[in-house]
């Protein structure tokens, strides 16, 4: 990419995501250049990147489009219309990390239609959404996804309350939730955004099924995807990392630099 032409990215949300994707940006990708971050709060975020190697402006999340061609969305749920709809309406791209909250913001897609914006869900924590958006250009009659996570992965999750579930008790194996991805989106809304973006890329919210498994015996958080589509029958499984956040696994924000390498290097691979 010749100089001058980098395409400009604002990261909102600078945890166990954002900073990640920061200083890797910040350490130098050619064709992207960082331009802005934000968090929640702002003081703590000048501190965090004052030493990265060029200088980087904190700002307010409604102020990133005016900064950047391409917002990554890493902030809890609630930030999330706060972060997308100012970035959509100014026809950025924008790659949403808290996909759970896309289900019930579909409205987006089509904001994002009149404005020439595009919203890029990232793989994410996931594998194999590429191998799935192919089987859906056919027909796909079921999707699954199991997730098991570690019960400390799942604590705080508007769910458990709902439902007088305690993980810190769980000592075996167990299922906590079965249903559809929007409802579990809705119940686990910082847990399972991977079952989000598996429904977004083959049969849609309500006909993917979810399950979520608290475990004890596990140290990773583990999805397994099995679809069956008329293309073929793909039964994958990724063990993720935690980072730093239990939740989170280590893997999501090097497939958003995967993405973002993917809009401006001349190679690229998988679909
Ligand atoms: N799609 C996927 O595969 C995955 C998605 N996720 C989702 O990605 C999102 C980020 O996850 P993670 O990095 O682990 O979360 P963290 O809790 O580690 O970080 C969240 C960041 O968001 C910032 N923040 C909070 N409120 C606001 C706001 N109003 N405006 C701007 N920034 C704000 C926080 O600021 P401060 O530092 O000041 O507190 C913090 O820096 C979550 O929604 C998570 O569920 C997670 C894993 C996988
Ligand atoms: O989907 C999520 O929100 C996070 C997740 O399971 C992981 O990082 O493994």
């Amino acid at each position: 990419m010749a100089a001058g032409t980098e395409l400009r990215v604002a990261v909102a949300g600078l945890g166990a995501i954002g900073f990640e994707i920061a200083k890797r940006l910040d350490a130098g990708i050619p064709g992207l250049w960082l331009t802005a971050v934000s968090a929640r709060d702002r003081e703590g975020a000048a501190r965090r990147v004052a030493g990265f190697s060029q200088p980087v402006p904190v700002m307010a999340v409604e102020e990133l489009p005016d900064v950047a061609d391409v917002v990554v969305e890493c902030a809890p749920k609630a930030a999330f219309a706060q972060i997308l709809e100012p970035a959509i309406a100014a026809g950025r791209i924008v790659m949403p990390l808290s996909v759970g909250a896309l289900l019930d913001r579909m409205d987006l897609v089509e904001r994002a239609r009149e404005t020439g914006a595009r919203i890029i869900v990232p793989t994410g924590a996931l594998l194999g959404l590429d191998a799935v958006r192919a089987a859906a250009e056919g027909t796909i009659a079921t999707a699954t996804i199991v997730t098991r996570k570690p019960p400390r992965g799942l604590a705080g999750a508007p769910y458990l309350d709902q439902h007088g579930i305690d993980v810190g008790a769980i000592t075996v194996p167990t299922k906590i939730f079965d249903g559809s991805a929007r409802d579990g989106a809705r119940g686990f809304p910082a847990n399972v955004n991977v079952a989000a973006a598996l429904s977004l890329a083959g049969i849609g919210p309500d006909r993917t099924r979810l399950e979520i498994w608290a475990d004890p015996t596990v140290t990773r958080n583990t999805h397994t995807i099995v679809v069956d589509a008329d293309s073929a029958r793909l039964t994958m499984t990724i063990e993720n990392i935690p980072s730093e956040n239990p939740r989170t696994g280590r893997i999501t924000a090097l497939s958003v630099i995967a993405a973002l390498r993917g809009l401006v290097a001349p190679l690229k691979v998988g679909t």
